[in-house]
């Protein structure tokens, strides 16, 4: 079932002083099922936050629809979006803690909103204190707290009234690489454990791939691709994507890269790409192209890129340098092109 269904969404801001208007988002159709992490990515300015903020129902769509767990929420009174917010929990890449309360008093907030006796708001803050593992900084104060301790209470606020849905705006692009893993560790429980739908909203691709079922890239207002998360990694089509993609993978190396390899490796030069839902008959697409090589007597040298994983399945491009009688390496190179997509790179040069 999905959860949140926008269709034919736009919204356009008018022009800011001395400007032009923006279309931030732009005929936007995307249906997120209950249940899935979906990984919204895009450069600075694609729209993600527009379209969070239009989920969220804090901004109006200026066309389109949006239904969030079954409710169309363009066109609802204040009453009706306010019950649509509730189901909607929200973290930010700033926290945006109250720092005058104390963590449990952070916590406390959206359950007095919600009107429950100060004995329910207490079983149920330790409750959420103990699940993001923090019960024993209860009465901490905000500073004092490192920011993936600030993100973890903002997720126990976030969930406090049970929201089906929580969106991540940018909720790690703050922390440092070892904080941004355990706060995605709490994430997926969050999804697990309470089978809450997450929208994560990065511009990391590290982020995406360690959390996100579903990828959906965006740019300039649009949805340029969207898919499975291991398609999006390793077959990326759209040329936003393969950006993105290429910030965790290098593929074929570029003329610099070229240059440098040049300075210390001679032979051929091929780019291989390994996915592992490719696997050949006799085994794994890299067992049997290194077999090929062997046979050949061909040898070769991994000399750039590197493999990846995703979801529990490896893919990546390595290029390898193969050094051989020139008709061997013709004949393997033949063979390979049969097994996996494969680049040579710099063909036109002479190779001594
Ligand atoms: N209230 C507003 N008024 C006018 N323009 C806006 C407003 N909010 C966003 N925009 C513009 O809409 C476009 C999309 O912005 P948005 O913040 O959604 O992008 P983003 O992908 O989330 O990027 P970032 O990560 O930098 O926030 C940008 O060009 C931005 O300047």
């Amino acid at each position: 079932m999905a959860i949140i269904e926008i269709e034919g969404v736009t919204k356009a801001y008018p022009a800011r002083k001395g400007g032009s208007p923006v279309t931030a988002v732009d005929d936007v159709s995307l249906s997120i099922e209950a249940g899935e992490i979906v990984g919204v990515v895009g450069y600075s300015g694609a729209g993600k936050s527009t379209l969070v903020r239009l989920v969220n129902a804090l901004e109006p769509a200026t066309s389109g629809t949006i239904r969030v767990d079954g409710t169309e929420v363009t066109g609802l009174g204040e009453r009706g979006l306010q019950k649509v917010r509730l189901g909607i929990g929200m973290i930010f890449q700033q926290f945006n803690l109250m720092h005058s309360r104390t963590v449990y008093g952070n916590v406390a907030f959206p359950l007095v909103v919600a009107g429950l006796s100060r004995q329910e708001r207490h079983e149920r803050i330790v409750e959420l204190l103990t699940f993001v593992g923090l019960a024993e900084k209860a009465h901490a104060w905000p500073e004092q707290l490192s920011g993936g301790q600030k993100q973890r209470v903002a997720i126990a606020r976030a969930l406090a009234t049970n929201p089906s849905i929580l969106l991540a705006d940018e909720a790690t692009s703050a922390l440092d690489p070892e904080t941004t893993v355990e706060v995605l560790d709490l994430l997926r429980r969050v999804n697990d454990e309470l089978g809450i739908t997450i929208v994560v909203i990065t511009h990391e691709m590290e982020v995406v791939k360690s959390i996100a079922d579903r990828v959906v890239v965006m740019e300039q207002g649009r949805i340029v691709e969207e898919g499975p998360a291991f398609d999006i990694f390793a077959r990326p089509r759209h040329e936003a994507t393969r950006r993105f993609v290429r910030t965790l993978v290098d593929d074929v190396p570029d003329e610099r890269a070229v240059e440098h390899l040049r300075t210390r490796h001679r032979g051929r030069l091929v780019t291989v790409t390994f996915r592992d839902d490719e696997a050949t008959s006799g085994g794994s697409a890299q067992t049997a192209v290194f077999a090929e090589l062997v046979a050949r007597s061909v040898e070769f040298e991994i000399v750039f890129g590197g493999m990846e994983d995703v979801q529990g399945r490896a893919f990546g491009h390595l290029t390898l340098e193969l050094r051989g009688a020139d008709a061997d390496v013709d004949a393997a190179l033949g063979r390979l092109r049969e097994l996996v997509p494969l680049t040579e790179v710099d063909p036109a040069r002479e190779v001594g």
